[in-house]
């Protein structure tokens, strides 16, 4: 299992060392545009789960959402704290 945090160390790991095999890295190449289709095609995905394919099915949906945000994020040059402070 592995938490919010460390996917996002994680994440911003393999984009500094350009991992050519990272589908991160190729997420930023495509950047923000890309990215955001992403977010909202998840975020839909989400939706649809919650109201008709049940409890496991939206938690894979909401990690899937969640690591695209991080995505963003890190095209955004974001950091935690610059979310948390909103929160
Ligand atoms: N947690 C995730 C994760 N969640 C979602 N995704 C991406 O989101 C897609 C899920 O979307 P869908 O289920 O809608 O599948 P899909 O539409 O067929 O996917 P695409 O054709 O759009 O790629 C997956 O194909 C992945 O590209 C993730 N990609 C990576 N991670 C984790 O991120 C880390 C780094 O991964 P890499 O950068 O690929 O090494 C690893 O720990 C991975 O486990």
């Amino acid at each position: 299992m592995k938490r919010f945090e460390e996917l996002f160390e994680e994440l911003k790991k393999k984009v500094a060392a350009d991992d050519p095999d990272s589908g991160t890295v190729k997420a930023i190449r495509a950047g923000k545009h890309a990215i955001g289709k992403k977010v909202l095609e998840e975020a839909g995905e989400v939706w649809m789960a919650a109201e008709y394919e049940g409890k496991e099915k939206t938690a894979e949906e909401i990690s899937q959402l969640l690591y695209h945000l991080q995505v963003m994020m890190i095209a955004c040059d974001l950091e935690m704290d610059d979310i948390y402070k909103y929160l």
